[in-house]
């Protein structure tokens, strides 16, 4: 059985007579363990299916089942604890808390779920044990996103959702954050469903989900995946 299955999902945003198709009526699958890119220009909707597929958002209509359950039916009380429990998610811009050392910034997020990581554990599964007690303003741009992602990963969460985790990088430390990634999938069997508009990196992924206008337009399987040192753009 797929992690996750959207089937038929719609998205749309009333703003007086106009209606926006922000999610038109796509379907797709996520396999567990898979590195999943969905790939598409500005507008074409991939953040939309990200805040739909983490509980952040609503669909207007379609189902979206992850782990067998239809979290398009959740309450808000569900909702809650699917975000808390069974999502990591990765942000372009880190979104940490600048007054909490890194540690703490892991702590915080492991204190709301249920069978979290060791802090120190999960940062050394980054590389950054020896930065445990800084603050994010003494960290690099990389860093602070080595942060997010041990805190991310800290919760232990069936899927990890990453939006653009590299659009604020330079190419050489965005690099090492997709290269992270790819190994977290690899090596922890971690299922990733990473949104880009860089169709460059596309051939470090298993899953290639093409949106264009709200809609898909190429949903293929990699059977060869690239290595990101392999990759250039
Ligand atoms: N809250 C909203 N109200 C009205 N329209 C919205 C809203 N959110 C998104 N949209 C519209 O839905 C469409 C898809 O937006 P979305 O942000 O999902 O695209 P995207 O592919 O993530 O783009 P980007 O790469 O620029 O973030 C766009 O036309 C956008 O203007």
């Amino acid at each position: 059985m797929s992690l996750v299955e959207f089937n038929n999902v719609y998205k749309r945003y009333k703003t007086g007579e106009i209606v926006i198709n922000a999610v038109d009526g796509i379907s797709f699958k996520v396999e567990e363990g898979e590195f999943a890119i969905v790939v598409g220009a500005s507008g074409a909707g991939k953040t939309t299916v990200l805040n739909i597929l983490g509980g952040m958002d609503s669909c207007s209509e379609g189902e979206i089942i992850v782990g067998g359950k239809d979290i398009s039916k959740f309450k808000d009380k569900q909702l809650i604890e699917y975000r808390r429990h069974d999502i990591g998610f990765v942000f372009q811009f880190y979104n940490l808390v600048h007054n909490l050392t890194a540690k703490e910034n892991v702590e915080l997020a492991a204190q709301i779920c249920s069978n979290p990581l060791d802090s120190e554990t999960a940062l050394d599964s980054v590389g950054l044990l020896e930065r445990a007690n800084n603050f994010p303003a003494q960290l690099s741009g990389g860093e602070q996103q080595r942060v997010s992602i041990a805190r991310a990963l800290a919760k232990r969460p069936k899927l990890l959702l990453c939006d653009e985790p590299t659009g604020a990088l330079d190419y050489n430390t965005g690099r090492q954050i997709l290269k992270l990634l790819q190994e977290t999938c690899r090596k922890d069997k971690m299922t990733v469903v990473l949104i880009t508009h860089n169709g460059a990196i596309t051939p470090m992924a298993d899953h290639i989900i093409r949106m264009k206008s709200g809609k898909i337009v190429e949903d293929i399987y990699n059977e060869n995946p690239k290595n990101v040192e392999e990759i250039e753009w």
